[in-house]
C-alpha cells in the first residue's frame, strides 16, 4: 500500500520520513496554507530523498501553466488537485503533463457528493478522499465518515486522507481497503513540522497489520 506523508517543509524531515517507509512525500503549493513551501524549498527537500519516492505537489485552483512551471522546476512526479478543479481541467492537465500522476482530491460532504467521484475516474490516475471543512481546503485533521466509504469502488486507485493518525489508522484500514493513505496533521508537532516519533509509530502500526 502507498503511504504519502504530506506537508513536508524540511529536508532532514523529508529524508527521515522516506527512510521510515513513506512511498510518497507531499508539498503544499497553496500560499494560504501554514504548510506552504516555495519552489526552492521543495527543491532542497527533493535533493535529499531517494529517486524512487513519489514527489507530489498539492495545488488548489491554480492555473495549468503555473502548475506545469512548478512541476518542471521541482521535477515532481505527481500533482494533487485539492481545489474545485473540474473533470475537464484534470483532462487538459493530464494531456499537458503526460508523465505526471494526476490525483484529484475531493472533500466529501455526503453520500451524494461521493457519487460524483466516479465522474473523475476517466480523467485522472488516482482519487484522494478528504474530509470537508467549510473554511479550510485541507490539513484540517478532520476524519471522513468511513462507513460511507465501505462500498466505494471508484475503478481507479484511491487514497484515504483526512484526520488519519497512528492511533486511528488500524481502525481505518480494518474498515476500508484504499490503495494508499495520506497523512499530514496527524503526524506533526505543528503545521509543517513533522513529528518523527509519530511517523515511526505509524509505520510500526502498519507493519502489524500487513
Ligand atoms: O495541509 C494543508 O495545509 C493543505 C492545504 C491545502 C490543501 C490541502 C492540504 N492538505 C491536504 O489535506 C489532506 C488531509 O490532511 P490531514 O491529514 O487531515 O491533516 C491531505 O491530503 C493533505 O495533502
Amino acid at each position: 500500500m502507498r503511504v504519502k506523508i504530506c506537508g513536508i517543509t524540511k529536508p532532514q524531515q523529508g529524508q527521515a520520513i522516506a527512510s521510515l517507509g513513506a512511498t510518497a512525500l507531499g508539498f503544499i503549493c497553496v500560499p494560504t496554507s501554514p504548510r506552504y513551501v516555495t519552489t526552492e524549498k521543495i527543491q532542497a527537500v527533493i535533493r535529499e530523498i531517494p529517486k524512487e519516492i513519489d514527489k507530489i505537489g498539492v495545488f488548489a485552483n491554480l492555473s495549468q501553466a503555473a502548475i506545469s512551471d512548478i512541476v518542471s522546476a521541482c521535477q515532481l512526479t505527481g500533482v494533487q488537485l485539492h481545489g474545485d478543479e473540474s473533470p475537464a481541467f484534470c483532462e487538459q492537465l493530464r494531456h499537458q503533463l503526460p508523465n505526471v500522476e494526476i490525483i484529484k482530491a475531493l472533500r466529501i460532504r455526503n453520500l451524494d457528493h461521493l457519487k460524483t467521484a466516479t465522474i473523475y475516474t476517466q480523467y485522472v490516475d488516482t482519487l484522494l478522499l478528504d474530509a470537508y471543512h467549510p473554511q479550510q481546503l485541507g490539513g484540517t485533521g478532520q476524519t471522513l465518515d468511513w462507513q460511507m466509504l465501505e462500498e466505494f469502488r471508484p475503478g481507479c486507485p484511491w487514497f484515504l486522507a483526512g484526520g488519519l493518525t497512528p492511533d486511528n489508522i488500524i481502525d481505518a484500514l480494518t474498515q476500508l481497503k484504499p490503495s494508499g493513505i495520506d497523512l499530514s496533521s496527524g503526524v506533526e508537532h505543528a503545521p509543517g513540522d513533522k513529528d518523527l516519533e509519530k511517523v515511526a509509530l505509524l509505520f510500526t502500526k502498519l507493519e502489524s497489520i500487513c
